[in-house]
């Protein structure tokens, strides 16, 4: 029995296996329903190389040559899943040489620790370096290399990983002081030990899941928010964004223009669905670099309409940036299989103050109509003017449109 937690080795041993056990099948099932997830496979298989290593070395408690060594080398290849997995799941693929390496340097090392044992101070020390600098590197990916989408879980698990670290510090300043040395400081070590390996490996499986959480959500806003062949906001979104932006900014003019491709359905019949794709690719491209103010909010209205809302914008203003845009287009053809496909777009601007959103898209839209109308490849700009924002907001009209 161990004085301080009443507890032996054995039932603790057990309680380790029944959490490694517990924790590595969970993340296993969950690869099974999250298949895309390549990272939560590889830690599925770390959790479990490190239930094994625990296995292993808790069979056999005075360390035959044997468990000593298959021990090390579940340990480490955990390790080296941890770490592979992480730089995996935060987009900086590494190449698994690298840590293999690493692993058989330090499986070298052991084989010559059982061939001629070193002091206690001198293996503690490079055990604990082992583990230092698996902690550090992984440390590191999390805290330097995760993408803001991530960054929450990321921390958490890095923290787990200092936490793990200052452990392995705080047991190698105890052997380095063998005047510490006595029955008690032994039992308690242990017991520390395996406590610590329970708590740290809970708290890592929690890290993991809240990065794997907030990659869903992410991608599942990006999914619902963003369109998937052009990057920018789809319909739904903008409106959404629009309401904020347009009521922070009640009185000034706001502008909406609206892009709409010219006999887009010759350039699928002459190329393709695929030469339509680049160009409506390409086109959303020359929209997002082609000088919109910082605060407009761009997004694939529908199929090849496109529209830009700019609060803030002057009825001229809003007409020179709506030329320009549309003189870039004419002179910038879209490069499909190496060949230019030329394409026009033609716009309708809508300015307005103290408008609903609608009514600026309605507006819009007839100006774009007209433009249509009298030849295509031009501008046409109407000014908008209706209901005030006071009697009905304009938050009720997007999210009418939103439906
Ligand atoms: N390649 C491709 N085509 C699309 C997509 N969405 C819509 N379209 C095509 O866009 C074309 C729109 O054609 P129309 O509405 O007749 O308009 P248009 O040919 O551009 O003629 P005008 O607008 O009158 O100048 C149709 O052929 C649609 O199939 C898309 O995501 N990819």
């Amino acid at each position: 029995m161990d004085g301080v937690t009443g507890l032996d080795v054995h039932t603790l041993g057990m309680i380790g296996l029944a959490v490694g056990i517990a924790i590595a099948l969970s993340f296993s099932l969950l690869s099974l329903v999250l298949r895309g997830m390549a990272a939560l496979h590889v830690w599925a298989a770390a959790f479990w190389l490190l239930t094994f290593a625990g296995a292993a070395q808790g069979y056999d408690e005075n360390g035959s040559f044997l468990s000593v060594i298959i021990g090390s080398v579940l340990i480490a290849l955990a390790n080296a899943a941890m770490l592979v997995g992480i730089a995996m799941h935060l987009g900086h693929p590494l190449r698994w040489r690298v840590p293999a390496a690493v692993v058989a340097v330090f499986l070298l090392i052991q084989v010559v620790f059982m061939a001629w044992p070193p002091s206690q101070p001198v293996e503690s020390a490079v055990f604990g370096l082992k583990s230092i600098l698996w902690d550090s590197w992984m440390v590191f990916l999390l805290l330097f290399r995760a993408p803001r989408e991530l960054r929450a879980g990321s921390r958490f698990t890095a923290m787990v990983f200092v936490v793990d670290s200052l452990f392995y510090v705080a047991r190698g300043l105890i052997a380095l002081h063998p005047e510490l040395d006595s029955p008690e400081l032994a039992s308690l070590l242990t017991t520390s030990n395996y406590l610590f390996g329970i708590l740290a490996t809970f708290l890592l499986s929690t890290g993991f899941t809240l990065m794997l959480s907030q990659r869903l959500v992410h991608d599942l806003r990006q999914a619902a928010e963003v369109d998937g062949l052009t990057g920018l906001l789809n319909r739904t979104a903008l409106l959404k964004a629009a309401n904020p932006v347009l009521l922070a900014n009640r009185g000034h003019s706001h502008a909406v223009l609206l892009f709409d491709l010219d006999h887009f359905k010759a350039v699928n019949d002459r190329w393709g669905h695929a030469g339509g794709d680049a160009v409506l690719q390409h086109f959303a491209r020359l929209l997002r670099d082609g000088g919109v103010p910082a605060r407009a909010l761009l997004s694939r209205y529908g199929g090849e309409e496109f529209m830009l809302l700019a609060p803030c914008t002057s009825p001229n203003v809003a007409v020179t940036l709506a030329e320009s845009l549309r003189a870039l287009v004419e002179r910038s053809p879209a490069l499909y299989a190496g060949e230019p496909i030329a394409f026009t777009t033609s716009v309708g601007v809508a300015t307005g103050t103290g408008v609903h959103i609608q009514r600026l898209i309605d507006t819009a839209d007839a100006a774009l109509y007209q433009a249509k109308r009298t030849g295509r490849d031009r501008v046409e700009a109407m000014v908008s003017e209706g209901a005030s924002e006071e009697t009905s907001p304009l938050a009720e009209a997007a999210a009418g449109l939103a439906t």
